[in-house]
């Protein structure tokens, strides 16, 4: 029997990336709220189960382990009935993993959450120019890694984990810079074909709730 756990919050993207999977799997899970903006992450319960303190976090019976990435790598493997999500395929994996790390520590690591710590968790009302353009280089590799082949998804032309993975992230980083239409196509394509997805829906409204936190919030960027 199936008895999988998942701690998150819906506004925080790596817990939308995890939602889309297990959507997409069919999987039933309890769902633990942990607010990271009310420092629940901190306390020692949670501290003694993820001492690294972050949302995604996965029980699967006595299995418990953290970072979205790792979660939805090992759902697919575990529990998917095809590897279509996760491709076997030397090859094709080694794009999916290219991928997962570069939303690990280039959109999420130095873009997203850089800008995000000082504008929500540190309620800063300056922030410096290089944060944005952090996210305008990262929408600049998107769109580079879209029109490299021509490919309908991030890591080619199936679905897969790292699709899910970075639509979280780059729905997100909207709320700092709009994404041009003209200068980014592939990747405003790409982002439609994702919404269209019924798993979307695992994204959508945490994404708006993460937008509106940020529009909230008031700042300004230095030059
Ligand atoms: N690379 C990690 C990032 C996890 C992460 O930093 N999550 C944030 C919320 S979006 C968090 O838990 N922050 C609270 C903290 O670090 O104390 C993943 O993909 O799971």
């Amino acid at each position: 029997m199936v008895n999988l756990t998942l701690y998150g919050l819906d506004p925080s993207p790596p817990t939308r990336a995890v939602k889309m999977t297990l959507a997409a799997l069919q999987l039933a899970y309890k769902y633990v709220n942990v607010n990271v903006l009310k420092a629940e992450q901190l306390s020692p319960a949670y501290l003694q189960k993820n001492p690294q303190h972050t949302v995604p976090m996965l029980e699967d019976g006595p299995a418990r382990f953290w970072d979205s990435h790792a979660i939805m790598a090992y759902l697919v493997r575990k529990y998917a009935k095809d590897d279509a999500l996760y491709p076997k395929n030397f090859y094709k994996r080694a794009l999916v993993d290219q991928r997962l790390h570069f939303e690990s520590g280039v959109v999420f690591a130095h873009a997203l959450i850089s800008i995000t710590r000082m504008v929500l968790f540190l309620g800063q009302t300056k922030v410096p120019k290089e944060r944005i353009q952090a996210i305008v280089e990262a929408y600049d590799f998107v769109e580079a890694f879209l029109n490299q082949e021509d490919h309908e998804y991030i890591a080619g032309d199936q679905l897969t984990i790292a699709d899910f993975s970075l639509i979280s992230s780059i729905s997100s980083m909207v709320a700092y810079v709009e994404i041009d239409p003209v200068k980014y196509p592939k990747l405003r394509a790409w982002m439609r074909r994702m919404e269209q997805l019924p798993v979307y829906a695992e994204n959508a409204e945490g994404a708006r709730l993460f937008i509106a936190s940020v529009k909230k919030a008031k700042f300004t960027v230095a030059e």
